[in-house]
């Protein structure tokens, strides 16, 4: 079953020069402005010359308890798609497809957007930024399942009482509950991201993106965060998008690997496919640096 449909999604940043100032950038970008005023018109065209496309005509499907991993250079448009999934962007184009629903379909209220949100989390790469200094770990795992409780309809966990939910999602990613009431500061970098993982996973969302789980982290870490989530997937039945530069890591977790350059998708293969010789030469040039 296929859990993420993406459809020719489109996305383009407008720069405009920054010697024009912010007052008139706004302004030539409102309605008035960009139909009308010659200001407008100017920075449309300016705007043009000057825009960068991070999203050409992206088209893919996830399936269900996948791993599907997404590599490419720096600025090929991988993190603008994640955003796009997560609602942080929208896109210019194209339809994104969760469990048969439209993200963001034109007729949704402000709640139904917000729980079609709940099935997407994600896993930044710095968990020492993703979690707030100043909620204790408990406070922190149990956020997401505060702000959702009434519309959760848990396989996995039992969420009866909230003490035992903080321990269960503990252990699921084989930390110390003595851990439960320290703040980040107190915890290594391997432990916060188990957090943060943790914290992702805790209402049972229909797709994990992970962006970068394991760069900011020492090798024995990495291994760790890399099996833990390969664990967590078998048993809760998980699906990842799993954005990385890291090949080896994405080869180790990842069932199919899509290539993106420039915005666009230039290969896809199966993970023991991505080293062999007869590949796209971008995926061959990837192959070879790392
Ligand atoms: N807010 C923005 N405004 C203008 N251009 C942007 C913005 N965000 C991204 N871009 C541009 O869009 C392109 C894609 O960027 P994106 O961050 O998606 O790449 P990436 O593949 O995730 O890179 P990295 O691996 O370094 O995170 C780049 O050329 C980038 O400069």
């Amino acid at each position: 079953m296929s859990v993420l449909q993406v459809e020719h999604l489109y996305k383009t940043y407008h720069s405009y020069p920054s010697h024009i100032g912010w007052r008139n950038e706004r302004k030539a970008k409102s309605v008035e402005g960009a139909r009308f005023g010659w200001l407008g018109r100017w920075f449309k065209q300016s705007s043009e010359q000057t825009g960068v496309t991070a999203l050409d005509d992206i088209s893919f499907q996830l399936q269900q308890g996948e791993c599907l991993g997404l590599v490419g250079e720096s600025g090929s448009g991988k993190s603008t798609l994640a955003r796009c999934l997560l609602g942080i962007e929208s896109a210019d184009r194209g339809r994104i497809v969760l469990a048969g629903e439209e993200l963001g379909g034109q007729s949704q209220s402000e709640h139904q957007l917000r729980q079609q949100r709940r099935h997407i989390q994600i896993v930044f790469q710095n968990p020492t930024a993703a979690l707030n200094p100043k909620l204790t770990i408990r406070q922190s795992l149990l956020d997401p399942y505060r702000e959702y409780r009434h519309q959760l309809d848990l396989n996995y966990f039992r969420a009866d009482r909230e003490d035992r939910f903080a321990r269960q999602l503990m252990e699921a990613v084989e930390l110390p509950t003595a851990l439960l009431d320290r703040y980040p500061h107190q915890l290594s970098g391997g432990q916060r991201q188990r957090v943060t993982i943790a914290r992702a996973i805790s209402i049972e969302p229909k797709l994990v993106v992970l962006d970068e789980p394991t760069a900011s982290l020492d090798v024995i870490s990495q291994a760790a965060i890399l099996q833990l989530l390969a664990q967590l997937k078998q048993e809760l039945g998980l699906s990842y998008l799993f954005i990385s530069h890291d090949l080896a890591a994405v080869c180790q977790l990842s069932d199919r690997i899509m290539v993106m350059k420039e915005g666009q998708i230039v290969d896809r293969c199966l993970r023991h496919e991505l080293f062999e010789q007869e590949r796209h030469a971008y995926t061959q040039e990837l192959v070879s640096i790392f």
